[in-house]
């Protein structure tokens, strides 16, 4: 099983006496994009977060490429680059101020042709390159983001909510990038109410209900999503 770099086995997560995530267990294999669909408050966000170390496992655990996140947290900085869905850069720096900022805070020395490269990579137009931040789209920051998550040269990637606020042009360009990335060794795991667009990016899809995992399929051939699927995951508790 050396191919697997995600991993949830048995997680429960407890807030407040309240189970947030109940006995989940899931695996994404290297080059393997899987989405967790889910409706509000299905624990997509606390999964992620379980595995950023940010919350801890109750019961159960989480690994990246076989190593415990909540034993071993270092693992997260050296391996994981993590999207919110709020991409976190400064307004007031350009997209190459940012990228080397949040680089030196990570102790990452690249050259000025590596960030070329790298903004190419994601297809940042470069007569942005030297504007701030605070005139770019959602997509634009979002680009910007992935450049930085390719110098840190981090394998895994964690993204929430990727495509919310894009527009369909940059949502096909995100998808490419993320299918680019995948092909080439990253690991992605994604969290989405999107079913249509998870199908369009994902290998598989994981369904989250109210804290439990209640199915996990390869994603369908477009235009092939299965009405019940949908239901599935999005009815609350009892209607489903
Ligand atoms: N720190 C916390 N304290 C109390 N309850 C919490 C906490 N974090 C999450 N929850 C609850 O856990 C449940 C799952 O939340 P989570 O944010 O993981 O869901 P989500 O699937 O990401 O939802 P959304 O799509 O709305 O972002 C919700 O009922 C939420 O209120």
């Amino acid at each position: 099983m050396s191919d697997v770099v995600i991993q949830a086995t048995n997680l429960s997560v407890d807030v407040q006496s309240k189970q947030i995530l109940k006995n989940i267990s899931f695996q994404v294999l290297k080059g393997e994009v899987l989405a967790l669909l889910g409706g509000n408050g299905a624990g997509k966000s606390t999964t992620i977060k379980t595995f950023l170390g940010l919350m801890k496992p109750t019961s159960g655990d989480v690994s990246l490429v076989g190593v415990s996140v909540p034993t071993n947290p270092d693992v997260v900085r050296k391996q994981v680059a993590y999207l919110p869905e709020s991409v976190m850069l400064y307004g007031h720096l350009t997209a190459i101020e940012n990228i080397r900022y949040f680089l030196s805070l990570s102790g990452k020395q690249k050259s000025d042709e590596d960030i070329a490269v790298s903004l190419k990579r994601v297809a940042l137009q470069s007569s942005s390159w030297h504007q701030p931040l605070s005139g770019y789209s959602k997509g634009m920051r979002q680009k910007t983001a992935i450049a930085l998550a390719l110098l840190r040269d981090a394998p895994i990637l964690f993204l929430d909510e990727p495509t919310s606020g894009l527009d369909p042009v940059a949502i096909d360009e995100f998808n490419r990038l993320i299918n680019q990335l995948a092909s080439q060794g990253a690991t992605i795991l994604m969290v989405t109410h999107d079913v249509y667009g998870a199908c369009h990016v994902a290998n598989r899809i994981g369904l989250l209900r109210d804290g439990e995992l209640v199915g996990m399929f390869d994603a369908p051939a477009e235009g092939n999503i299965d009405s019940e699927v949908v239901h599935k995951a999005f009815s609350q508790g009892s209607e489903a």
